[in-house]
């Protein structure tokens, strides 16, 4: 099996007049349908390695390969036409559209991507309402669902393109813990029922638990020791 999303050396520093260390040589490889969950303490870099991950952020030194492709050389474009096409973002807040409907903010980056119709689109974005279980909210607007509801509309959105990677920060951060068990579970089977490869930064102890495999971050490192207290 070859990796999906290899990061080596990565070091994340930022610059400022007493500069910050965030991430500090981390090395990994993350297979193909795996489902892997970042842990450590507060503050200790995970969010920041995340980002690094998504291409979301540009190490200081080090190197991260996307689906075998190196991406150090990338300029801005070529960073934000791979996230779009390979991979899905999913935060502790939603960051949906408030101004569009649910199916409008699903089909969006489908149609940023062009490669659908806007009926195939509009098709597409149903499919992956249904298969979220929130079908029925498709004409309603994000205000109008609970936190759950619009966690799994968000989700649905970071499917949108048929990413390979599926990153989430915090994901079920503010959720209470019902629907953070659906969402928990969902994309649990993301990864072992549809074959999506899922990278999970939490501090939810259940959630981990369902894990692959978990990563410990401390102070910037991989700390193979780290254990939730
Ligand atoms: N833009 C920034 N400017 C200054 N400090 C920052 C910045 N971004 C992150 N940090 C600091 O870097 C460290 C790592 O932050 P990061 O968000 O990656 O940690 P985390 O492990 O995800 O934290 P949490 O679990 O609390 O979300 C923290 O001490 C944070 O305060």
């Amino acid at each position: 099996m070859s990796a999906v999303l290899r990061a080596e050396h990565l070091v994340r520093i930022l610059p400022g007049e007493v500069p910050v260390t965030l991430v500090k040589d981390v090395s990994l490889a993350i297979e193909h349908g795996e489902f892997i969950c970042i842990m450590g303490p507060s503050g200790s870099g995970k969010s920041s390695l995340l980002y690094l991950l998504g291409l979301l952020d540009v190490p200081t030194s080090g190197r991260v390969w996307l689906d075998g492709e190196e991406t150090s050389g990338y300029g801005e474009d070529d960073l934000a036409n791979r996230r779009l096409e390979k991979l899905g973002f999913v935060f502790q807040f939603h960051f949906l559209l408030a101004e569009f409907s649910v199916l409008d903010n699903v089909t969006l980056p489908i149609r940023r991507l062009g490669r659908l119709d806007a009926s195939d689109a509009r098709a597409r974005g149903l499919t992956l309402l249904d298969r979220l279980g929130v079908v029925e909210q498709s004409a309603k607007y994000p205000h109008q669902l609970s936190g759950g509801q619009r966690q799994r509309v968000a989700i649905a959105r970071a499917l949108a393109n048929d990413p390979l990677i599926l990153l989430a920060d915090e994901p079920t951060g503010n959720l209470d813990s019902a629907s953070g068990g659906t969402v928990r579970q969902i994309l649990k089977d993301l990864a072992h029922e549809m074959g999506k490869t899922v990278v999970a930064v939490t501090h939810d102890a259940s959630f981990a638990a369902a894990a692959d495999r978990r990563i410990g971050i401390v102070d910037g490192r991989i700390d193979a020791d780290w254990r939730a207290v």
